[in-house]
């Protein structure tokens, strides 16, 4: 067989083990549009099914057959004349189809699933592989349990099925049985104790029971194989199968090591990932390797420095390389100045203006009650006691309002401006309006404000309310936050919030 000796090939099995994942059934619709996403991704085969299970799955090989036309598509059948015809009328409109068809080759699965003998079973074996030619050139055999077979016998089958014609010779770890070594050391056996095997391709498809199907797909490519099977996400029957995603990122960042390539659009598989997922109604677990919500979130406060220093420091793999835009830092009570300082930058605050350390210890009280500390907490942080967190800040020693319908509301405020209390007394057309310029009128500008919001935080007449405000001072536009019980303060708030940015 004639292959580029260092191209892998990604023989992706979403649609068929994958799905064999309770509650994840697809429907055809569905299973195109991950087909033709499989497609963009650049995988070279996709199993799209198991016709004789269902007529949907039967139908869903149809259609993916008609609609997915770069890869090529594969079918799985039992060693029986009955799956393999159901197959092969599947695929008849596959431009490049494949018939996967295999038997158990286990002691186990001789004994105790087919109550039959290893003669009998290698007879079935290469029967299939040979009636499954006369319908498509492309033909995968799987030696169904190779992970617990003796190789002496699995060695024997093999050379029968490559005999017979099979094209890709698959040695599934089914059960997730094997270690790296022991799985590496079964291919490598296959690859120098089985003459012919130089005629067909050698396929790893591990499952994960033992969290192991990454490295057991590893450990049989440096020995030999050069296709791996493999579903998004990892999902699949049980613990799931070998993840795409690990694989060809292993690859990718081992290439001087490995020196293998894929076809992969490595920039699609967390987009991909999502879809899947949420079609498919299985969750992906927050650490999952390369696509789980933190595999680029990073919440300590040493990993934070080091990576805002240099994100390489903590991250293997850029984000962007996998289709996330940037890695996160999540603040937390384990963050340090430095990501807070990164996140208050973030927002807007000149950070020579602030007092980091006092800033610092209010967040870590903070961050200790709510675990983890979002912009709005970090902005409310901010607001509350705008003057605790600015160097030498325009500071509220008091304010009074007086309003009501009888005269213009009337503010009364006394700030500490540039080291001393300064009094001003101002009306305008609404409490906020009078206290605005009370303030002006002692710090001696006028600042026009181009957006003004009030919230209440959880709802509720007694509620915290939430003011934000964008202040323009030079053609320069400035955000300032302000929270209280009492809707004018918390409005004085935002606006020295914003005052402090500038002043
Ligand atoms: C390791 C894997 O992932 S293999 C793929 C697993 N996927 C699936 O099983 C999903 C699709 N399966 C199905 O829809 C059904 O199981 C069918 C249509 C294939 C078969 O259904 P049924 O005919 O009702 O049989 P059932 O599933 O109960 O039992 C399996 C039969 O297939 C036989 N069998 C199992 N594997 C093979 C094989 N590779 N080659 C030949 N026969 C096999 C079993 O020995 C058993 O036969 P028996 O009835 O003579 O004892
Ligand atoms: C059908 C085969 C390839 C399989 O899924 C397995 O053995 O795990």
């Amino acid at each position: 067989m004639l292959h580029n000796p260092n191209h892998l090939y990604i023989f992706d099995t979403t649609l068929r083990d994958g799905e064999q994942v309770p509650g994840s059934q697809l429907t055809t619709p569905e299973k195109i549009i991950i087909g033709e996403a499989l497609q963009s991704l650049g995988v070279d085969i996709i199993e799209a099914g198991f016709p004789i299970s269902s007529p949907g799955d039967f139908q869903s090989v149809v259609e993916l057959s008609k609609a997915v036309r770069e890869p090529i598509i594969c079918a799985l059948t039992r060693a029986n004349k009955g799956d393999i015809d159901c197959a092969a009328e599947a695929l008849k409109y596959a431009k490049r189809p494949r018939i996967h068809t295999g038997i158990g080759s286990s002691d186990m699965h001789i004994k105790y699933k087919f109550n039959s003998t290893r003669e009998a079973i290698l007879e079935r074996a290469a029967e299939a592989v040979k009636y499954a030619k006369q319908f498509v050139e492309d033909v995968e055999f799987y030696a169904e349990d190779a992970g617990r077979a003796d190789n002496v016998y699995l060695a024997q089958m093999i050379e029968a099925v490559i005999a017979a014609g099979a094209t890709v010779v698959n040695i599934p770890d089914t059960n997730g049985y094997c270690l790296p070594e022991q799985y590496g050391a079964k291919i490598r056996f296959l690859k120098e104790n089985v003459k012919n095997i130089d005629q067909a391709i050698i396929s790893v498809h591990c499952h994960n029971d033992l969290g192991l199907a990454t490295a057991n797909s590893l450990s049989g490519i440096q020995n030999g194989a050069r296709q791996v099977e493999c579903t998004i996400n990892g999902i699949g029957e049980r613990a799931g199968n070998t993840s795409l995603e690990e694989v060809v990122m292993a690859l990718k960042t081992h290439y001087q090591t490995l020196q293998f390539q894929t076809n992969i659009n490595t920039k699609q598989l967390y987009p991909l990932s999502a879809m899947v997922s949420r079609m498919m109604r299985m969750p992906v677990q927050a650490n999952k390797a390369i696509v789980g919500r933190n595999a680029f979130a990073h919440s300590s406060g040493i990993h934070q420095d080091g990576v805002l220093k240099h994100r390489e420091n903590y991250e293997i793999i850029n984000p962007e390389d996998v289709g996330i835009d940037q890695s996160e830092i999540i603040l937390t009570a384990r963050s340090g100045r430095h990501a807070l300082k990164h996140h208050l930058e973030r927002l807007g605050y000149t950070i020579e203006r602030i007092d980091l350390d006092q800033t610092y210890q209010r967040f870590l009280t903070l961050a200790d009650e709510k675990k983890e500390i979002k912009d709005d907490d970090l902005l409310r942080l901010m607001g509350e006691e705008a003057e605790s967190n600015f160097k030498n800040g325009v500071t509220i020693s008091s304010l009074q309002v007086i309003t009501g319908d009888q005269s213009d509301p009337q503010a009364i405020i006394k700030l500490n401006y540039r080291g001393t209390e300064q009094e001003a007394t101002a009306s305008g057309n609404g409490p906020v309006s009078a206290t605005i310029k009370a303030i002006e009128s002692i710090i001696g500008s006028h600042n026009e404000i181009k957006e003004f919001n009030i919230h209440s935080i959880h709802g509720g007449s007694d509620d915290v309310s939430k003011v934000d405000m964008r202040v323009i001072h030079e053609d320069q536009s400035y955000m300032g936050y302000g929270f209280s019980t009492d809707i004018v303060r918390a409005s004085a708030n935002a606006y020295l919030d914003a005052l402090n940015k500038f002043v």
